[in-house]
């Protein structure tokens, strides 16, 4: 007799109590039961109440999890595509998840090589359609040109670098393709919020809970990889050729392709990014390029002595105008906006090329500081990009032939920044539904040094501010 039959009698007694519970209805033994019957019945209560401890075990975990986030600082980075938001979330997770963050590296060394490719690809995009004379516009080909021979020795020499980077464009196609990189017509590499592509790349997140999935890089997808620095050490030479030639440069520079000031170049660095024993350094992985499509939420729990255990959660949102959508069920329980605003006036939108960076940004400011779900949130700007700002007005181009109101104030950094902060702060003053204190910051993410020492004393401030507000100090 096995302990289900044996507890026949207790079940009689407690079928009163347990009338209302369909779990204990179900697996009641009918009258007249066989044996077979009686097996298959057992089997399957047996079955049903690991399926319901399963579920019990993941509805606490999602309890704890519900109550920890209660409790944690929530942090939302926002801002227009390429102004930073994920080049400041990378600064946060050095400067408190420091061990997690060294985990990535792996994460990051592909995505540099994949950046280094995409400017290549360029290139040879570029090249391609000045032979056949086509759209610059038109989609990036990976196949050999197929015009013929020419006697022209600059030309010849053009298509065999083209030949022999072939087998480099491939495999990063591979690349993408694991990646699942988005086929938007981006010159970025887009991957979505939560499609585990960094678990893809051979990442294992150890904060995540056991019953999170996680996807391993399978043996091709390493194979991938590996075949990328393979191929990219193989292609090292041809690659330095292409870019330090005169003719390429000439062609580039007609053409509007300014390839040094787009986000993830690391042209001028090949000889070190090719090297198998290449490892990304800090700074590579900052200026590391990938678009962010959707919200990545991330959990960070402080390592650092200063902050030990200490959790917070920093949403990190995509910023192109198809995407900003998808910020809003943010804004129900943060405690501090980092506003992103890249101190650019004569970019325009990638999306929309007719429209100014600067005047975009403007608008999404506007909305942020007049939202009422926002009105007790700390919110706080930085003005970032100053180093391109600097090499921008350093090159002579002129504010003002880009933003007629800033008339004959003069052309320097101090003056131009103080013009953004002014526009900025005139706005947040008048749309606010509360008056709330003005915090900004002049940065430049991609400098490690000082930006890993701002998010900390931010963190530290939006802490101190909170507990006031709590009445707590
Ligand atoms: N030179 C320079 N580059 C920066 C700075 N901040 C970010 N970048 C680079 O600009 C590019 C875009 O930055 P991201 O952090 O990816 O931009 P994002 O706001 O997350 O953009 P989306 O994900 O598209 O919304 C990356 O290659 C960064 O390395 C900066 O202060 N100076
Ligand atoms: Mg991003």
């Amino acid at each position: 007799m096995d302990s289900f039959t044996r507890k026949k009698g207790k079940e009689r007694a407690q079928d009163t109590e347990s009338v209302d519970n369909p779990f204990i209805v179900r697996f009641k033994a009918p009258a007249n039961e066989t044996e077979e019957e009686r097996i298959r019945r057992v089997r399957a209560f047996a079955d049903a109440q690991k399926v319901s401890k399963q579920i019990d075990e993941n509805l606490a975990e999602s309890k704890k999890k519900i109550d920890r986030r209660k409790k944690a600082m929530k942090i939302l980075l926002l801002g227009q595509a390429e102004s930073g938001k994920s080049a400041v979330l990378k600064n946060f997770r050095m400067a408190f998840t420091p061990h997690q963050f060294q985990k990535e590296r792996g994460v990051w060394k592909t995505i540099v090589q994949l950046n280094l490719i995409g400017s290549v690809k360029t290139i040879l995009n570029a090249l391609e359609n000045n032979d056949s004379s086509e759209d610059l516009l038109s989609s990036i080909t990976i196949t050999p040109p197929q015009t013929p021979p020419t006697d022209d020795p600059v030309k010849r020499n053009h298509r065999k670098l083209h030949l022999r980077l072939s087998p480099l464009l491939s495999v990063e196609t591979n690349v993408n393709k694991m990646l699942s990189v988005d086929a938007v017509a981006s010159k970025d590499i887009c991957v979505r919020a939560g499609s585990g592509w960094k678990s893809k790349l051979g990442f294992r997140d150890s904060t995540r809970s056991s019953f999170e999935s996680m996807e391993l890089p399978t043996h091709s997808q390493s194979a991938n990889q590996e075949d990328l620095s393979r191929m990219l050490a193989a292609s090292k030479d041809d690659i330095i050729q292409l870019w330090g030639d005169p003719e390429i440069q000439e062609l580039l520079w007609s053409r509007e392709i300014y390839l040094s000031s787009m986000p993830g170049f690391f042209l001028d660095e090949v000889a070190r990014i090719a090297a198998p024993d290449y490892e990304p350094t800090d700074c590579d992985i900052v200026r590391a390029r990938v678009r962010t499509v959707g919200v990545e939420e991330h959990h960070l729990i402080a390592e650092t002595v200063a902050n030990k255990g200490s959790e917070f959660y920093i949403a990190d949102v995509g910023g192109s105008r198809g995407s900003r959508w998808t910020w809003v069920p943010y804004f129900d329980d943060v405690q501090a906006i980092l506003f992103l605003a890249p101190l650019a006036f004569n970019q325009m939108l990638e999306e929309d090329p007719r429209v100014n960076r600067l005047e975009d940004t403007l608008m999404i400011w506007r909305e942020i500081c007049a939202n009422v779900l926002l009105a007790d949130c700390n919110i706080i700007v930085f003005f970032n990009k100053k180093d391109i700002l600097q090499k921008t007005l350093e090159s002579g181009v002129q504010v003002n032939r880009f933003v007629p109101s800033y008339g004959d104030q003069p052309n320097d950094v101090p003056s131009v920044t103080k013009y953004f902060k002014d526009r900025f702060k005139a706005y947040h003053k008048r749309l606010s539904p509360k008056p709330r204190a003005f915090i900004s910051h002049e940065t430049s993410a991609i400098d490690t040094h000082s930006t890993i020492a701002l998010v900390i004393a931010v963190h530290d401030g939006i802490i101190r501010n909170n507990l006031q507000r709590s009445d707590m100090l």
